[in-house]
């Protein structure tokens, strides 16, 4: 098991979060106690990663609920305040108001406070688990099509800290060296907050699979000289059109592909998946701090007054995708028949699962 992005202490309901910022240096704890804390851990990217910050989320209402019922408060009172806040944290991964909605569906439901209660601890420990499962299920679809000599190209961080445990693109190239397969990974360092250099190399070496970090801007003349087999990204929303919201830098990486011939793949539980969003200019892109560009590690690297414009994610058009890789199977173009494909598939799990 990787590094635990993400820790419910149930007997003092604290959620405890590994601070990412401070990775790889330093493996240090921060025990939070109220949604706000939440919401400002996942703003300040204490915790990030799509699914990783809608499981935090979900245990902020968990955390809201027992606060209030502790201090004999209206409880859906507190929840919708609870739910404004967090919900508020970073708009462009659907995780987050994907877990809230999950959340808010029973805690707006019938039932006397006790009741809600026991169920937003079971709807909230559910969300956890099943991220952990899907995560298993997406690396079993992309080991179906993976060479036994497998070089990948990676961006950003999409392992173990960005969810509860594997990951999801991450996931499955430590599922590929786990599974016997000869792995190389290029990991680009994913500028401004080098979620590459920082965490994917920490955990790809705490796992033995080969690799090297590269600038972000070496992906093309890596893949016209290299053999890369396969690029693989996460993803914090798809539009119903295959469209895919990721980190800044995952467009270009596709252009690269592209031109490349190499197959550009996107992890996607169901859960990131944005049926509601038609197509991916439909997408909201976080606008973070200049300051992300202007220094590394507190250290200025630009003129004093520089100014910077920090886009924290791109939308990769659909038609640079070669396959959407989701816990139910691999969607293929044309992606908003597929997808919806896709759907129809968890809808019959779920099904047959309750
Ligand atoms: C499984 S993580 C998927 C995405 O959330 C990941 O690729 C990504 O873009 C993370 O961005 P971040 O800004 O570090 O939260």
């Amino acid at each position: 098991m990787g590094f635990r992005a993400i820790e419910w202490l149930d007997d003092s309901s604290i959620l405890k979060l590994i601070d990412q910022k401070a990775l790889p240096q330093q493996v240090h704890y921060l025990e939070l106690t109220t949604p706000a804390e939440i919401a400002g851990a996942i703003h300040d990217m204490t915790v990030r990663g799509a699914p990783a910050i809608g499981v935090a989320a979900a245990f902020g209402i968990l955390q809201a609920a027992r606060g209030a019922a502790g201090a004999g408060e209206d409880l859906q009172a507190r929840l919708s305040e609870a739910d404004a806040v967090l919900r508020a944290a970073r708009p462009t991964a659907v995780n987050l108001s994907w877990a809230l909605n999950r959340m808010r569906a029973v805690w707006s439901g019938a039932g006397d406070s006790e009741a809600l209660l026991a169920a937003l601890d079971r709807e909230a420990r559910r969300i956890e688990a099943e991220d952990i499962a899907v995560n298993r299920a997406i690396s079993e679809q992309a080991l179906k099509i993976l060479p036994r000599k497998v070089t990948f190209f990676h961006h950003c961080n999409t392992g173990s800290l960005a969810t509860v445990d594997l990951g999801t693109a991450l996931g499955i190239i430590r599922s590929a060296h786990e599974a016997g397969h000869e792995v190389f990974a290029y990991i680009d360092e994913t500028r401004p907050r080098l979620q590459g250099a920082k965490l994917s190399s920490f955990e790809l070496l705490q796992f033995g699979v080969p690799h090297a970090i590269v600038v972000d801007g070496a992906s093309a003349h890596i893949m016209r000289t290299r053999d890369v087999d396969i690029a693989v990204v996460g993803c914090d929303r798809v539009a119903a059109n295959g469209d895919v919201a990721n980190k800044i830098g995952t467009y270009n990486l596709a252009l690269a592909a592209a031109d490349n011939g190499v197959p550009f793949y996107v992890a996607a539980p169901m859960s990131t998946i944005d049926f509601s969003t038609a197509t991916g200019d439909d997408i909201e892109i976080e606008e973070r701090d200049d300051s992300e560009i202007l220094a590394i590690n507190g250290q200025s690297i630009a003129p004093d007054g520089a100014p910077a414009f920090n886009p924290a994610f791109d939308v990769t058009p659909h038609r640079l995708i070669a396959g959407i890789i989701t816990e139910h199977g691999i969607a293929r173009p044309p992606f908003a028949e597929s997808l919806l494909a896709m759907k129809r598939a968890q809808e019959t799990f779920l099904e047959e699962s309750a």
